[in-house]
């Protein structure tokens, strides 16, 4: 039975796929932001602030120009500041240019000082926010299922991490700083405007309203386009990552023409995609600056027939040059952060696109985690027992195994044989718990391994597959991956030394510091899989996982390797899958398995008495029979 807090996740669900929670998600950007964007907040504020007052203070000198025209040159008005006491103000005309430049100067000075705060603490907020953002994902990728990456390209999970998440650092610098000039604009400059005069003001906020109507057109068209631009570039680094996997074999193929097909169709995805952004942008962007172009230029014609014909019909007062000029320079000021709505509505777009798919991938469930009250186990001691357990990779699928049951006693060695695909692999992924079984359970020394943390279960588990996966560096730190410095040179060797590896590392020129590539690339399929024996035998666990794990060794270097490793798995529960069956003769009992059944089981000379599968197949591989009899070559052929 299944604890009741453990439900199998269907992958074949539709509800259960990433897409699904990506489309699902909603106000992705707050989301993002409330979740992580709360730390170093005082950061935001400041750059916010002084981004607010880096715009005030840009607006005086104009202001100042205004006065200045009309007091100083043209003396129509007398010298008046608000907030600035009579007393401050010079009166000879000289002192009061003076007076003026100083002014003008300081507030330049000043905005040269708020920008650089500013800049500083924006760009730390956001890039501190993209770091925070970047690392949480990847931590919670890292405990999704093995389902989950089974069915999800690596490539794509690649864009969101890099190209989506760093959409979210851009959001929050450029356009935060572009929204608090927007935000600044729309409240500080109608202000100023207002007070200036509230007429003129009045035909120059009328483009507004229209700005406002035309913005909610290109949001609604331009917000699919986005989400279209994310899946393609998810899509483009998916084929771009699979070709680069597979560059051997492309070349040994010959295919390179039709790869460059592949690549050259999800770049004209891209590019399609994103001229669609670019047609609603072209209309978007000049029909912005059209409005608020238009909106300058009424402006002027207005107060300009007010200069010199009068009062323009509706409205009344008198309006004087310098009064006209600080209205047009303040305007002008209105009217350039206002087409910048533009730009920061098609960053936000971009940013919620990319949000949605951080966030999506935020909320997938883990399929395969920690109970609540996981228990951890200390000094196991291997015992291993499979209790009627039925798996299927897909649920709607048939099983992959069923009935698997069997119980291993500390110590015992147990080999895993039968024709491929017949489910041999797939059998232990379920004690290491890299899926959860369906039906029945998996326990390790009594407890069923759902109920143990899972940090626990694989630190006493040591598995060496057929494809071992080296990481680019040493050749040391691959073998010491996991125990890291702990591991003592010595014990390095030993283990070495115990996977018949120590030989072809001292022959090479760096001996333990050889790089050994990307993945390993530089070292044969051998060398890699007796480093991946090496690595495991350091981690000095107490269940030993070896799936197919000489398969790439000579028989000579594989009987060199076994006499090894029989020492080390004396004592310990050791799992060997192996097709060469001169390699698990010797194992305690030995599990046939066929279309995901155990069909035989027993020691190998029991096995060769019963006379069935693994029998002839051992006749087959000792030479005493050229081929499987014809009803074993039937079965064998329909397991696959
Ligand atoms: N990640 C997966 N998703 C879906 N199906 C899978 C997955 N891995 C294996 N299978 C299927 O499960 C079945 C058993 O595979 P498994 O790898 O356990 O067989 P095996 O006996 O170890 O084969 P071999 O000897 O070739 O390694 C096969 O039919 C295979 O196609």
């Amino acid at each position: 039975m299944s604890p009741s807090h453990i439900e199998r996740r269907d992958v074949t669900d539709e509800s259960h796929t990433f897409e699904w929670y990506r489309d699902g998600v909603e106000r992705p950007l707050w989301r993002l932001f409330s979740a992580f964007g709360t730390d170093r907040l005082g950061y935001f504020g400041v750059g916010l602030f002084t981004g607010l007052f880096e715009r005030l203070a840009s607006l005086v000198p104009p202001f100042v120009l205004g006065v200045a025209i009309d007091a100083v040159f043209t003396q129509q008005t007398a010298y008046q500041l608000p907030f600035v006491p009579e007393a401050w103000i010079p009166s000879a005309r000289i002192d009061q240019l003076w007076f003026s430049f100083a002014l003008i100067f300081g507030c330049f000075a000043l905005t040269a000082v708020l920008s650089t705060v500013r800049m500083l603490t924006t760009d730390y907020y956001s890039h501190h926010l993209m770091y925070v953002v970047r690392t949480n994902t990847y931590d919670k990728l890292q405990r999704l299922d093995m389902a989950f990456f089974d069915n999800q390209q690596k490539g794509e999970l690649m864009s969101i991490l890099n190209n989506d998440i760093s959409n979210f650092e851009q959001f929050f610098d450029d356009a935060l700083t572009r929204a608090v000039r927007i935000v600044t604009v729309l409240v500080g400059i109608t202000a100023f405007l207002v007070y200036l005069n509230w007429q003129l003001a009045v035909i120059t906020l009328l483009a507004v309203p229209l700005l406002t109507l035309f913005t909610l057109w290109f949001m609604r068209r331009v917000e699919p386009v986005y989400d279209a631009i994310r899946g393609s570039v998810g899509a483009m680094n998916t084929r771009l990552e699979n070709n680069l996997g597979g560059i051997d074999l492309i070349k040994t193929m010959a295919t390179e023409p039709y790869e460059s097909e592949r690549v050259a169709d999800v770049s004209y995805r891209y590019f399609e995609t994103n001229w669609d952004r670019i047609k609603l942008a072209t209309v978007y962007h000049p029909g912005s600056s059209l409005v608020t172009n238009a909106s300058f230029a009424v402006t002027f014609l207005v107060g300009g027939y007010w200069v010199v014909v009068g009062p323009p019909p509706l409205l009344s007062g008198t309006l004087t040059v310098g009064a006209l000029v600080t209205f047009l320079f303040m305007s002008q000021r209105f009217t350039g952060p206002l087409k910048q709505i533009a730009v920061f509505i098609e960053q936000y777009e971009n940013a919620r696109a990319s949000g949605k798919r951080v966030v999506g991938l935020q909320e997938m469930p883990v399929g395969v985690d920690d109970p609540p009250d996981a228990r951890d186990l200390t000094a196991p001691d291997g015992r291993v027992a499979y209790d009627d357990v039925t798996f299927g990779y897909d649920a709607g699928d048939d099983p992959v195994l069923t009935g698997i049951d069997f119980e291993v006693d500390p110590g015992e060695t147990v080999a895993l044989v039968g024709p491929t695909g017949a489910g041999k692999s797939t059998v232990l992924q379920l004690l290491m718990r890299m899926y959860d079984v369906d039906d029945g359970r998996v326990a390790l020394d009594g407890h069923d391994v759902r109920t143990l943390s899972l940090s626990s279960l694989r630190d006493a588990i040591g598995y060496v597959s057929q494809e071992n996966y080296l990481f680019g560096g040493t050749i040391r730190e691959n073998i010491t991956y996991g125990t890291f410095a702990v591991a003592e040179d010595e014990a390095v060797v030993e283990a070495a030394k115990a996977a018949e590896a120590h030989g072809f590392i001292t022959d090479l020129r760096h001996g333990y510091e050889t790089e050994v590539g990307e993945q390993g690339v530089k070292l044969s399929g051998g060398q890699r899989q007796r480093i991946a024996i090496a690595r495991v035998i350091l981690t000095d666990p107490e269940v030993l996982v070896f799936d197919e794990a000489t398969s790439d060794v000579d028989t000579e270097t594989e009987m060199l390797i076994q006499r090894s490793l029989d020492r080390i798995t004396a004592d310990r529960t050791t799992f060997l899958i192996a097709h060469r069956l001169s390699t698990v003769k010797g194992a305690d009992t030995i599990l046939v398995l066929e279309n995901g059944e155990i069909v035989e089981r027993g020691d190998h000379e029991e096995l060769l008495q019963a006379d069935g599968l693994y029998a002839n197949l051992w006749k087959v591989q000792a030479g005493e029979v050229d081929d499987l009899p014809e009803a074993f070559v039937d079965r064998v052929a329909r397991s696959d």
